[in-house]
């Protein structure tokens, strides 16, 4: 069976690494492209604007989106754009019971909250995760593991990533913190940088640094420091077809699911 995929921010960096992947997959067919309101390119085709050669799916515009998502019937709608995007797309996309692969990051409380609660609402499926490459999913179960060992370390997480991105902390960094934050046997707040006449550490705080310059694809470093010795993991991202191979994966693994919120631990067969 064919799986129609809706690909909302056609040609931003992930979104046209996506589309250009689906077409490498005879499983999957895209059926809509979707760009910015008025985006200049509208009415183009998707595959010329990507460099690869006509595919006959012309590049559409947000402003029409309950309209194209009719036309075009597709299973599954993925999601790379910018939060409030990614909820005005949720609300079309599961009002109409269409799937969903979401990897926004940088949402406020209120906006995942609405996220999931019109999921909910329209009883559709969505994966939603901050980091689809199966490396980082390890490295998620690792950080498990060391919180559990490791729980009177002192514990730091370093990310940096390219000049363009427009939320910080990533959210990798937020999900990793909040992975040991589950595994401490202890209470502890996470922060954001430090700055000023800080004072000793507290043991109860594990502080997240954000880097941010040139292409740095993505780069994640947990640090557990204790006394004479400190552990570190590191997970490392050259190229962004780390995350599309696993939004990939999402895509087969949400086609055709009845309904629920389902995370990359779900696709990737690493719930405990
Ligand atoms: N979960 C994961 O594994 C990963 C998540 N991400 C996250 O994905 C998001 C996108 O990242 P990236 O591809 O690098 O960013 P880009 O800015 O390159 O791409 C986003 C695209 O979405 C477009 N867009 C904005 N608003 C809309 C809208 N209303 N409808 C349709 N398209 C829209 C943007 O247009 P314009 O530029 O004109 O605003 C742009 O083309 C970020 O939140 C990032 O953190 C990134 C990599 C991996
Ligand atoms: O914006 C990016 O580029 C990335 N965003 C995600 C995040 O915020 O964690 C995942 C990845 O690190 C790349």
């Amino acid at each position: 069976m064919v799986i129609k995929v809706a690909v909302t921010g056609a040609l931003g960096r992930m979104g046209s690494r996506i589309i250009k992947t689906i077409q490498q997959h005879p499983d999957l067919k895209l059926v809509a492209a979707i760009e910015v309101p008025n985006h200049e390119k509208r009415g183009e085709d998707v595959g010329k604007l990507l460099g690869i050669g006509e595919i006959g799916v012309i590049l559409e515009t947000a402003d029409r989106l309950e309209d194209i998502l009719k036309k075009s019937k597709p299973d599954v709608l993925v999601d790379f754009t910018a939060p409030e995007a990614t909820v005005n797309a949720v609300k079309v996309a599961a009002s109409q019971g269409i799937n969903l692969v979401i990897g926004t990051t940088g949402f406020t409380e209120e906006q995942r909250k609405e996220i999931e609660d019109t999921i909910k609402k329209h009883r559709v499926a969505a994966v939603i995760s901050q980091n689809y490459a199966v490396g980082v999913n390890i490295f998620f179960k690792v950080l498990e593991f060391l919180a559990r060992k490791l729980r009177d370390y002192d514990i730091e997480i370093v990310e940096m990533h390219h000049r363009y991105k427009r939320d910080a902390p990533s959210g990798t960094a937020l999900r990793a913190a909040e992975i040991i934050r589950d595994n401490l046997d202890r209470d502890v707040s996470i922060i954001y940088g430090r700055a000023g006449i800080i004072g000793e550490r507290k043991k109860d705080e594990i502080c997240i640094h954000a880097i941010r310059g040139g292409d740095v694809v993505g780069e994640h470093k947990v640090i557990f420091a204790g006394d004479g010795e400190r552990l570190e993991v590191t997970h490392r991202a050259s190229s962004r077809q780390a995350f599309v191979n696993g939004v990939i994966l999402a895509v087969k693994f949400v086609s055709g699911k009845r309904g629920g919120i389902y995370d990359t631990f779900d696709v990737l067969g690493l719930k405990d």
